[in-house]
């Protein structure tokens, strides 16, 4: 059974409908991808799963139950916009938000000193969050959703301001919580990390859902019509075989748009009738792409 399911919900804020019949399920311990464009509707989705809003139509169904107020303490929520007081300190805060959510003082501080440490600063126990550059007080509003150790864990931009280290350092602790069995939404607009966290993903566009799958079985559908050649080898007249209508020149070869899989093989031939050939790949679209594809195609 799905940890989440979510069908056929709908949310309409006066005429406006933010969310048009979306349905979904998470698997217990999967990281699931949800994206869009800005105003798509993911924030207000995340927030009905979250049961801060309620749908007009619709099911949300936990472990195939309905919402309850007990599930709250099963629940982690990362917000985009930072959700911790600046002026309240670190320990006194994230502690009081885990003994909400139903751990006795005891554990809740055992857990947030694991987190500290984990995270290698916990001098940060007694810091004030204004204290604390914008990477680290992000990494303070991870710690805070999931003190408690949730079931559900809901992650907004979770690593938005964090350097190159911490974002491995997050991806890691992301990737140990879903073996660990948590289900998790996963919202941002890096499709790279979506790439290397997801296996399934719904891609929202002005309220619709466009796309939905698993990354793989969405690659599939699109065409590849980049081709990447690595060569040493000046290699001339790439630009005037049939179904090339793009030639860049690159570092070390070429990146070659084409318009049919045919002309994979008419530049492979070409190449190696000129000079050693070191890499060739047909390059199968990244999720980049397919997003601005699927968003820009149903903006038009
Ligand atoms: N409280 C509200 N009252 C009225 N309209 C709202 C409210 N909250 C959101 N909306 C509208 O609903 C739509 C979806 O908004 P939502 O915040 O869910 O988008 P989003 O996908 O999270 O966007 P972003 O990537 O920009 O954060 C938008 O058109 C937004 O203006």
């Amino acid at each position: 059974m799905e940890a989440l399911k979510l069908e056929q919900v709908v949310k309409q804020y006066g005429d406006k409908t933010a969310v048009n019949g979306i349905s979904l399920a998470v698997g217990k311990g999967e990281i699931y991808g949800l994206l869009g464009g800005n105003g798509a509707g993911k924030t207000t989705t995340m927030r009905m799963v979250l049961g801060l809003i309620y749908p007009d139509q619709g099911k949300i169904l936990y472990n195939g139950k309905n919402f309850s107020t007990e599930l709250q303490h099963i629940m982690g929520y990362l917000p985009e916009e930072r959700g911790l007081y600046p002026k309240v300190k670190v320990s006194d805060q994230i502690i009081y938000l885990a003994r909400l959510r139903g751990m006795s003082a005891s554990d809740a501080d055992e857990s947030l000193r694991y987190w500290l440490d984990r995270f290698e600063v916990p001098e940060y126990y007694n810091k004030k969050i204004e204290e604390l550059s914008k990477g680290n007080q992000q990494k303070m509003g991870f710690i805070a959703a999931v003190v408690h150790k949730p079931q559900f864990l809901i992650l907004d931009e979770a690593f938005s301001g964090l350097d190159p280290v911490n974002v491995e350092l997050l991806k890691d602790t992301v990737r140990e919580m879903r073996d660990q069995g948590t289900s998790i939404l996963f919202s941002t607009h890096r499709m790279e990390h979506v790439e290397e966290l997801c296996r399934n993903i719904t891609i929202l566009d002005r309220s619709n859902t466009v796309i939905q799958g698993e990354i793989r079985e969405i690659k599939k559908g699109y065409p590849r019509e980049e081709v990447l050649l690595r060569t040493a080898a000046e290699i001339s007249g790439l630009e005037s075989l049939a179904g090339v209508t793009g030639v860049q020149r690159q570092e070390r070869g070429y990146l070659l748009k084409i318009s049919e899989p045919g002309a994979a093989q008419r530049i492979l031939h070409h190449a190696i009738g000129q000079g050693e050939v070191e890499h060739f790949e047909l390059k199968e679209p990244t999720l980049n792409q397919i997003f601005i594809r699927a968003v820009g195609d149903s903006n038009e």
